[in-house]
Formats: structure tokens, sequence, C-alpha cells
């Protein structure tokens, strides 16, 4: 897979399942990223064939818990991010699904205190030979692209140096949020240290933070340097951000994102989560389209539910 040139949709924990995935990619995302798995969990999992739905699932053993479920259409631009704290576990659970996905991240960013006391995510940033030692096991052992995901460390030099090492270990791109690890969301996000990081390496760099609008793409390529462009928030809110003919009015999104839901059979947790965030940012829980998701037990309610409020609404 190539690094250069790409708009990429960023891992999500419980929104980056296989419907917003192809969301994001039919509306012009090049690379999806999945959620972070974390490699504990993957192990515990076999690989099933869903013939039913046409897709590659990853099930935790004895149970119908679907940690991972893939398809053919997203072969060539699924990321695989995975939590992890130690090389040979990474390997193994990396094994299990490489020939199913383009790429492995390691995720190295996260600042929740689950990934952190379990030494994974933001806690491998202050771990430089852990980092090597993780990213130098997967790349000798895996046929497709190693990648990470870092945040900015407290200094620019520190980062740069961070990624420096990064950088020779061989991996094939380096996506840096910019933002430091005590950060919260609406901190501005600091593309001039991620240029910093640009102009210092030489493998592709995928700038990451505060992309809202078709057009923050350019303005973040330019003020960073890097050629590829991550989002996050601005993908949830309105997936069709990735598309250069203009946002499509969210409900349209909204009801796409449903269709696939239903298609892909869909994690209720994660499908209602999703929509969640969509309403906060465009309209309101007490209305009826919040409702209608609160409400909802499965995808059968949820697409019930909205039938009824959208044919009400073509009826006012
Ligand atoms: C709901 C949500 C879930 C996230 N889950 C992950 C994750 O699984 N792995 C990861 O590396 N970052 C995760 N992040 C961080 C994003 O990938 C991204 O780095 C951050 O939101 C900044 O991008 P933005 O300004 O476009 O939102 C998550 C962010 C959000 C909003």
């Amino acid at each position: 897979m190539e690094y250069e040139n790409k708009l990429v949709l960023a891992p999500m924990v419980r929104v980056g399942t296989l419907p917003f995935r192809l969301l994001a990619a039919q509306y012009g995302a090049d690379i999806t990223y999945g959620e972070e798995i974390i490699d504990h969990r993957l192990l515990k999992c076999e690989r099933k064939i869903n013939e039913c739905l046409g897709s590659t699932d990853f099930v935790e053993k004895g149970t119908d818990t679907v940690a991972f479920r893939t398809c053919q259409e997203e072969k060539d631009r699924v990321v695989f991010q995975m939590g992890t704290s130690d090389a040979v576990r990474a390997l193994r659970a990396a094994q299990m699904v490489c020939n199913d996905v383009a790429a492995i991240d390691i995720n190295m960013g996260c600042p929740k205190s689950f990934s952190i006391s379990g030494g994974m995510g933001a806690a491998l940033l202050s771990k430089p030979e852990l980092i090597h030692d993780i990213l130098t096991t997967l790349k000798r052992n895996l046929d497709i692209p190693v990648t990470c995901k870092i945040r900015l460390l407290s200094s620019s030099n520190d980062t740069v140096e961070l990624a420096r090492r990064i950088e020779k270990t061989g991996i094939s791109a380096l996506a840096v949020h910019g933002r430091k690890v005590p950060d919260r969301p609406r901190d501005p996000a600091k593309w001039n240290e991620i240029a910093d990081v640009v102009a210092a390496l030489s493998i592709p760099v995928i700038a990451n933070g505060d992309v809202f609008e078709y057009d923050d793409f350019q303005r973040i390529k330019v003020t960073t340097g890097a050629s590829s462009v991550m989002v996050a928030r601005g993908a949830i809110w309105n997936a069709s951000i990735f598309s250069a003919q203009g946002k499509l009015p969210w409900e349209e999104v909204r009801r796409e994102y449903i269709r696939k839901s239903i298609l892909w059979d869909n994690d209720i947790k994660s499908t209602k989560h999703t929509l969640k965030e969509m309403i906060i940012h465009y309209s309101c829980l007490e209305l009826p389209e919040g409702r209608a998701v609160i409400r909802s037990q499965n995808l059968g309610d949820l697409a019930l539910h909205f039938i009824i409020l959208e044919s009400w609404i073509q009826y006012l």
C-alpha cells in the first residue's frame, strides 16, 4: 500500500467498524483504519468466513462476539490498528489478520488510563526500546506494511528525535496526531509541530488533528508539508467530508450509515454510539431522531424508527 497523497479515516474505537469504513471509502477515503483492538483480545478469537454476509470475521472463541469484521471490498485499504505492549504477542496477533488486511498499525497515542495502565498507547512514547522491539519484530516477519500512530511529546525536539528512531525501524509511514498526551480534544492541534516531524523524516507522515472541512485537507498539507491527512471527528459527524464535491446533507449520510450497518449486521452498540455522535453534533438527542436511536434495542428497531421518522417528515 502507498501512503503518499492519501485521505485517511482515523482509527476510532466504537466507530471504525466495517460499515463506517465502507461509508468513508464510498465518499472518497483512500485508507480506512479500523478501531483499535488489543492484541490479547484478538488472540482469543478464531477466524471465520461468514457465508451469509460475505465477510471475514474474527470471533471470540465460544461466543458470537465479533471483534473484527472485514470483507474483500476493503482488503487493499483497511488498516488493522492494534493495542500492544509486547513484541511477540503483537506479532502473534498480527499474523492472525495479516492476510485479510492491507497494513498493521500500532497505537502509540491513546492517553486513556486503560491503555496506559496496560503499558499500551501513549505509554509506549516513553519507551523507545520497546517501540523499536515491537516495530522491528513486526516489520521482519510480516509481508504487509507496518506503521504506527503517535502523539506529540512535550517538546518538538523530543518528538522529532522519537520520530527519527521510529523511522529507523523501517516502517512504511508515521501518523502524527498534533496533540500532546495531556491535551484535550478541544485544544487546538499543533500543525506547526507536525511540520517539524515532516521536515525531519523521509518516510510519509500522515498529519492528523482538527480537519473538519474538505478545504482543511489543503490547509493542513500546506502548513505541515505532509501529503497525507487523517480525519477522526470530522468524519464521524459527516463521513462525506472526504468528497471533493462537498459534504452531503448529514441526514443522507446518516441514512446510508444505517443501511450499511444493517447490511453488515453491525454491533448495535457501535451503530448507536456513532449515530449519537452525529446527532449530538447536528441536532439534539432529545429530538425525535435522538430518541429513536436511544430507544432502539437492535438494528431492526433502528430501521423501523427511522422509516417511521422519515415518512413522518415527508408527510409534514
Ligand atoms: C470516538 C473516537 C475514538 C478514537 N479511537 C482511537 C483509536 O482507536 N485509536 C487511535 O489511535 N486513536 C483514536 N482516536 C483518536 C483519533 O484517531 C484522532 O487521533 C483524534 O481524534 C484527532 O483527530 P481529529 O482532530 O480529526 O478528531 C479516537 C478519537 C475519537 C473521537
